[in-house]
């Protein structure tokens, strides 16, 4: 049962729109919210995920406002976060209305308007969700700068973004008011999914409200204010930027709205959102904003606006020094061919042509084409994918290289395995072959991992930090 106290109730029913009722909206906010996820198209088709995993006691209702979002309901009790299928980055646990603002984002887009060159913008990433689900409607191409200002959550979102096989990607760790001075009017779209107070999340967590103050809301709703300028002024004359939140007063969403046009005037157009699905305009502001309360779609609550960018902007602080000491160059062509060789006799993998191997001391990376202009202009904490270190002969290729990389020449594992394999152990065969060295093995046409294959087992070479005490697998 969630906690409220009476000066949120009454901020609620000053705030709710005349259609909809207080008591909708305590008993929605008392029920626990329906469990949804969001297929990985980077890794396996809706269709493909749903055929996997119909026999092992999955149903799935769409949720509306996301071609790869279902609510599902299992037969079979099992702890999601720690099932193969999760851990191999097949889906993320999301919240549906939290799938809204990426696909605001992406809305008029087709997927050959995203090229190589298409910058985009996360502000505020951590833990991943919208950004993992922004690279897969990129499909990879092009460039997401992905920036989160707590260093703990840095941590957590480049293990959702290496487990969910996301190559465009370059991970930055600075306050996103950064982002105008120093990268002004380069992205094609942003997002800024603000720190927020939370008010949307009550049924997931039924404390969250019981110490709730509105004068609490006041150093927050400064920082947004000055977090969507700053967007604005990072994105190109013409681009599009998304800001949302999980809160739910006026406050906190459309009057940060307001505030951006009152700062930009006429280069700021509010674009309105109620096609954006069927039943969109039951949660429309009079902007054209949406205001999802969480008992118009059964969700969390949320709050989505869409600005587009109608001309250029003057910059308001001078254009940082770019920065020098870069520590990668480009790899050289001999070693780009060894390395190239590597990949596709050891793997049969094909390395991108869209991306450029750097080299850093023994380390190759593959960085997105798309980064090399905006480098210098600020820090990267990580850039693209590390593809492999160099030994005393040939090569170590890494994890996140194999879960990004495509290969068609794989060991499937059984369920149990896979299980194993996940758990660090060795894997035994049945007869003894002549040794193969490195190897992809991998669960439902997907890969886990890499083992070196010695003839008569698959030796584990899943880096440590990822090993596992815990396996969930569907007894059918
Ligand atoms: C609503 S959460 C983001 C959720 C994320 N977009 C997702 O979908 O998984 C807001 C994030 O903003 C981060 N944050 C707080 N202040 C920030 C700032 N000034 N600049 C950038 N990020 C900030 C918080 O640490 C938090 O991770």
């Amino acid at each position: 049962m969630a906690h409220f106290n009476q000066n949120f109730l009454d901020s609620i029913e000053r705030e709710l729109p005349d259609h909809l009722s207080m008591e909708d909206f305590i008993a929605y906010s008392n029920q626990p919210l329906r469990l949804s996820i969001r297929v990985n198209t980077l890794k396996i088709s809706v269709t493909d995920f749903i055929e996997l995993m119909t026999p092992k006691g999955w149903q799935f209702d769409p949720i509306p406002w996301c071609a790869e979002g279902f609510w599902v309901s299992n037969s079979v009790e099992i702890q999601l976060g720690n099932s193969i299928e999760h851990l191999q980055g097949l889906f993320y646990i999301q919240e549906a209305s939290s799938m809204l603002p990426p696909t605001a984002l992406f809305e008029t887009a087709s997927q050959c308007d995203i090229h190589a060159d298409t910058r985009v913008l996360d502000m505020a990433s951590a833990p991943g969700s919208k950004t993992t689900q922004i690279a897969s409607l990129m499909e990879n191409k092009g460039l997401l700068v992905a920036n989160e200002y707590s260093a703990s959550r840095v941590k957590v979102l480049h293990a959702n973004i290496a487990r969910m096989g996301v190559s465009n990607c370059a991970l930055t760790h600075f306050d996103a008011r950064v982002f105008g001075e120093y990268l002004f009017e380069t992205f094609d779209a942003i997002l800024l999914d603000a720190p927020c107070s939370g008010e949307g999340t009550i049924r997931k967590d039924p404390d969250a409200l019981k110490n709730w103050d509105n004068n609490e809301n006041k150093g927050i709703v400064a920082t947004q204010k000055a977090l969507i300028e700053s967007a604005f002024l990072a994105l190109k004359p013409g681009g599009s930027l998304v800001y949302s939140t999980c809160a739910l007063s006026r406050q906190e969403n459309q009057d940060v709205c307001h505030h951006l046009k009152s700062v930009f005037n006429d280069a700021v157009e509010f674009m309105p959102l109620s096609g954006l699905f069927p039943h969109a305009d039951k949660a429309c502001t009079e902007e054209g904003f949406l205001h999802v309360w969480p008992q118009i779609y059964d969700s969390e609550g949320f709050f989505v606006a869409k600005i587009h960018k109608l001309a250029s902007v003057e910059r308001q602080q001078e254009e940082p020094r770019k920065q020098k000491n870069f520590p990668f160059t480009p790899a050289k062509a001999k070693q780009v061919a060894e390395l190239s060789e590597y990949f596709k006799a050891t793997f049969n993998i094909d390395l991108p042509s869209d991306a450029q191997i750097m080299q850093r001391d023994l380390e190759f990376w593959l960085f997105p084409n798309a980064v090399q202009p905006l480098i210098g202009k600020m820090r990267f904490q990580r850039i693209g994918i590390k593809l492999a270190d160099t030994l005393k002969k040939g090569y170590k290729v890494r994890h996140e290289a194999i879960l990004a990389l495509h290969s068609p020449t794989q060991i499937e594992l059984t369920d149990e395995q896979a299980k194993a394999f996940l758990m660090g152990r060795d894997i035994s065969l049945a007869e003894k072959v002549k040794p193969q060295g490195e190897v992809i093995v991998s669960y439902a046409n997907n890969p886990l991992g890499v083992a070196k294959h010695l003839g008569n087992k698959l030796k584990n070479n899943l880096p440590r930090e990822l090993v596992k005490d815990k396996i969930a697998l569907y007894e059918l």
